[in-house]
């Protein structure tokens, strides 16, 4: 990463456009103004003129679901390999350990290594650390002071949406003392619930005295319960100004059809928003029977002809929900080509438009009055970029370069025969 302030930009010459167009992309301040044929721009304000021949020019991606407080701490909290009741029972053991400024630190880690990816727009929840319900209103708004000193250090940087994460265990003094920090959204796990209708009664109560959106964790179980429909209604009449949204939702991904497109329906009727996560819900669901199981993934193809807005995320990077991944949104696109079976295009539209509409953000990318968040990577095509995910990129946040990174690939040759042109590494 540059040390340097954010650069302002005015044009991007010579990019590869998503359709396959060779481009030139004119940005005024933090919008796109022009989209002309290769060689044709002009520079419309002072900012840097960026020549990008070679490069993919994509809307940047927003991240709709992470969770920066648990982000990195794989290898300090050692949990076991397995499923979602076991990653939460280690997650609470080492949540006890955690200060303030250890979360911060991996949490700010963590949103510079998906910046410098081409993430200009994150959405993550933060635990209400109320452990067992009996823990202080100090220990339980820990991960929320932290995550809010993040924000306010990167926000010139990065889009950073904060989302109380209220398991069934915590008392409303709790949740409450949270969203009092400047946290935006209620969120929660009603399917962890013992009684789950009666747990997502008492979030979407806190939410309406308090006008907020909320985003919940939904029905992630191949065999639990299934909220996601209660959801869609209980919201169904509530103020459109606000986003709504169910993540993970894998239980809808094992319905019988039937069932499922009544679900799917309820879903669409709302305008509910549904993020799928694959790369963790991949790894915490399915390991009584790993072969030929049912997987974690929702039903996106179902939810997709329905009109429903879907949004694909990231979800946890290295912790004892899932050991691995870079928060790398081609990362998470990738995954949906070969679980979700969409294509390259489909999935790339569910890690940038896709995320920007469930989250509620402008419409970004290379179009004239779109917001100037860009992600340039080197490639010669969108399924090119997605398939090989070159670290090669330059990312623009709201009209300024906020990140560039650049490889340099040294290729052996065998004697007498030229050296070959460097290949994209991902
Ligand atoms: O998938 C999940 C579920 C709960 N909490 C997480 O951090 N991840």
């Amino acid at each position: 990463m540059s040390a340097q302030p954010p650069r302002p930009v005015s044009l991007l010459r010579g990019v590869t456009l998503a359709d396959g167009h060779a481009a030139d992309v004119v940005v005024e301040g933090e919008v796109v103004t022009q989209v002309l044929p290769a060689g044709s721009g002009v520079a419309a304000g002072a900012g840097d003129v960026l020549d990008l021949d070679g490069y993919v020019l994509l809307a940047a991606p927003a991240e709709p679901h992470a969770h920066l407080d648990k982000a990195r701490s794989f290898e300090l909290a050692a949990p076991p390999l397995g499923d979602l009741g076991s990653a939460i029972e280690a997650w609470r053991a080492y949540a006890e350990t955690m200060t303030v400024e250890s979360i911060a630190a991996r949490a700010r880690a963590q949103v510079l290594q998906m910046l410098a990816s081409g993430t200009t727009a994150i959405r993550s929840h933060v635990d209400v650390l109320s452990g067992d319900g009996t823990a202080t209103v100090e220990q339980a708004t820990r991960g929320a002071r932290a995550l809010v000193a993040v924000r306010e250090e990167l926000g010139s940087l990065v889009d950073l949406e904060l989302v109380a994460l209220a398991g069934p265990h915590c008392p409303d003094e709790h949740v409450e003392a949270v969203l009092d920090l400047g946290i935006d959204v209620v969120g929660g796990a009603p399917h962890l619930a013992d009684d789950p209708l009666a747990d997502l009664d008492r979030l979407l109560a806190i939410a309406g005295r308090r006008g907020l959106p909320v985003d919940l964790h939904t029905d992630e179980s191949l065999d639990g319960p299934v909220t996601l429909d209660a959801y869609a209604l209980a919201v169904r009449d509530w103020p459109r100004d606000r986003q709504y949204s169910a993540g993970h939702c894998v239980r809808l991904g094992t319905l019988a059809p039937d069932e499922r497109d009544r679900v799917v329906a309820e879903v669409a009727a709302s305008d509910l928003g549904v993020i799928t996560l694959p790369i963790t819900n991949l790894y915490l669901q399915g390991w009584d029977a790993p072969v030929g199981t049912p997987r974690g993934l929702t039903a996106i193809r179902a939810l997709l002809d329905a009109g429903v807005r879907v949004a694909a995320g990231a979800d946890n990077v290295r912790d004892p929900f899932n050991p691995v991944g870079r928060g790398d949104a081609l990362e998470t696109a990738s995954l949906l080509v070969t679980a979700g079976h969409l294509s390259p295009a489909e999935a790339y539209g569910l890690v940038s438009d896709g995320a920007r509409s469930v989250l509620g953000l402008p419409p970004a990318g290379p179009r004239p009055g779109a917001r100037a968040d860009l992600l340039a990577v080197r490639g010669e095509s969108l399924a090119d970029a997605v398939a090989t995910a070159s670290a090669d990129r330059v990312v623009v946040h709201r009209g300024s370069v906020v990140a560039r990174s650049t490889l340099t690939t040294t290729l052996a040759a065998p004697a007498g025969v030229p050296a070959p042109d460097p290949v994209p590494v991902g």
